[in-house]
């Protein structure tokens, strides 16, 4: 079933979240709904927050004020169970792959499901070949990370996360460190997930393609979602001096 953003059924939300680091406040109240299976990307100046925002919605940071909840449970920092499931429900993939260097491609992708959900070795050797084969990657389960390329270590960090199948996928500048060959096949990976119907929330630099495969796009301006509406709506019709100001710095 989908839900809409806005249905009290939301699969996350967010309202009224404040973050502080020290004296700086940098998320001064952001209130976000994502329905299942929607796909909403992220964008903004550096700075202005959104990484800080990816983070507290799987519990990498604390935040002072606001509640937050997935799939109807609320993010409780101080109940060490509450937050191991919300760690299975939401998946994360970053920057840098940060994959196990001693471990091959195949083996990366088996270790979460062998040691947090207790999955047999051979079912989740299975899993992560299935997995291995859906990032286009199916002939390499036993290549280790430093015979891989960057694009392909990017597709089984993909992998990885989503052998523990998480109900949303957080996806932080996933091809920012990737050499602009590279790009595209980690690209085509996530717009797979996105077709398949994967619940996506995407921190991206990448304007063409948030506008092709996201279904709201929302923009950050210091620490407040400044303006949210369609692709359409963010990138053609701009309503606010903030985002337009954005929007022709890109193109400069
Ligand atoms: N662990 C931290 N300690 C102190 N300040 C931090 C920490 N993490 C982030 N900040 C600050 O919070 C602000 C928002 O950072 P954040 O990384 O969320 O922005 P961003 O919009 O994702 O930027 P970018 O596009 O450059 O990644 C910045 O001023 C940053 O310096």
């Amino acid at each position: 079933m989908t839900t809409s953003p806005n249905s009290p059924f939301a699969l996350v939300d967010i309202r009224g979240l404040h973050k502080s680091f020290g004296a700086t406040e940098v998320l001064k109240g952001i209130d976000l709904q994502v329905g299942r299976k929607e796909v909403v990307s992220i964008i903004g100046k550096s700075g202005s927050g959104k990484s800080t925002l990816l983070r507290c919605i799987n519990g990498l940071e604390t935040f002072e004020r606001g509640t937050l909840t997935v799939d109807g449970q609320a993010l409780q920092h101080g109940d060490a169970n509450a937050m191991r499931e919300l760690r299975q429900q939401v998946g994360m993939i970053f920057q840098s792959f940060n994959l196990f260097p001693h471990l091959s491609a195949g083996r990366n992708v088996m270790l979460a499901p062998t040691l947090v959900k207790d999955l047999p070795k051979e079912e989740a050797k299975a899993r992560a070949q299935a997995l291995l084969e859906r990032v286009g990657l199916g002939s390499l389960f036993d290549r280790m990370p430093d015979q891989l390329s960057g694009g392909q270590q990017q597709r089984v960090a993909i992998a990885r996360a989503l052998a523990m199948a998480p109900t949303v996928l957080l996806c932080d500048e996933i091809t920012s460190a990737l050499d602009p060959e590279l790009v595209g096949e980690v690209l085509q990976v996530v717009e797979m997930l996105a077709v398949d119907g994967m619940t996506l929330i995407l921190v991206t630099h990448e304007m063409a393609f948030a506008r092709k495969v996201s279904d709201r796009v929302v923009f950050m301006h210091q620490g407040l979602i400044h303006e949210a509406g369609t692709p359409d709506e963010i990138f053609n019709r701009p309503q606010t001096p903030e985002l337009r100001q954005f929007l022709s710095a890109l193109r400069d």
